[in-house]
């Protein structure tokens, strides 16, 4: 595991709240105020200006992100981003599966798995998002809604997915703009976990990754959640932006993970020997 992934995880998704009028003024700010080293800290442009961004961005230690890229760029109906230009943008990183283009563009989990198989070959590392939805929630379904995108996901490909990152992203959170609480979100890691370490046993292959936590994580609610739900990282949306948000936000990870002690990613608890 590289240094890197024993850090804790902040991505900003910029979707498009930062408009190319407002975008110079944002690099700046970034720049100006110094991000802790102890995070790594990435950042999701839109596609559009990844052009423009990825120098300053990268100059500042920042790392860059896609937002998406295509299922498979040589057919005919790739409409996305091949995984291959983001890695020619400057890309380490692309999201996957977010749960906004679930639901917006129908993405199934076939083309889920296709997408990671994409930035996998490119060389990229994919923030593969899944959560369950308001009725999955509502009966009692999370664990196999969970199970189920996360084996069709990496049904693709048998390599090393220990780089993959995980995000825990709730369908109903992001609808209501619902803050989850600390114990929940704490319950559903543990799950997770547990999943991902069956799939590790599964396939024999890397265990384990950073699990993310997105869906209204702010300034506020950060640190508490990174300690309370023991997760790697957040994926912030809306507070990514103005900069002096997302760069406090980034301080609270910073603190929270010396708090807790972070030393990376964590196994499944043992119980009596084996994972709970
Ligand atoms: O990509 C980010 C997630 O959609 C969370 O967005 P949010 O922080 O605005 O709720």
């Amino acid at each position: 595991m590289s240094e890197e992934t024993l850090k804790p995880l902040v991505i900003g998704n910029w979707k498009t709240y930062v408009s190319r009028e407002a975008c110079a003024g944002v690099l700046t700010e970034l720049a100006d105020v110094p991000h802790p080293k102890d995070v790594e800290t990435v950042v999701c442009p839109s596609h559009t200006l990844l052009a423009e961004t990825a120098g300053p961005l990268l100059a500042n230690g920042y790392v860059l992100g896609g937002q998406s890229c295509s299922v498979d760029p040589d057919l005919p109906d790739a409409v996305d981003v091949p995984a291959s230009a983001l890695v020619e943008a400057g890309c380490k990183y692309v999201v996957v599966g977010h749960a906004e283009r679930r639901r917006l563009f129908a993405e199934n989990d076939h083309q889920i798995a296709h997408k990671v198989q994409q930035a996998i070959q490119a060389g990229l590392t994919p923030v593969l998002c899944l959560g369950e939805d308001a009725d999955q929630r509502r009966s009692n379904q999370t664990t196999k809604a969970l199970q189920k995108q996360l084996q069709q996901a990496v049904a693709l490909f048998g390599a090393d997915w220990s780089k993959m990152v995980v995000v825990y992203q709730p369908q109903w959170a992001l609808d209501d703009k619902t803050v989850i609480s600390v114990i929940q979100l704490a319950g559903t890691i543990r799950t997770l976990r547990q999943l991902l370490q069956e799939l590790h046993e599964d396939n024999g292959v890397g265990f384990p990754q950073r699990i993310l936590y997105g869906g209204s994580v702010d300034e506020h609610n950060a640190a508490s959640l990174m300690i309370g739900a023991e997760i790697d990282g957040v994926l912030v949306g809306r507070a990514s932006y103005p900069a002096e948000r997302f760069l406090q936000i980034c301080l609270e990870v910073s603190l929270a993970a010396r708090i807790g002690a972070y030393a990376g990613p964590r196994h499944a608890p043992l119980v009596n020997g084996a994972a709970a």
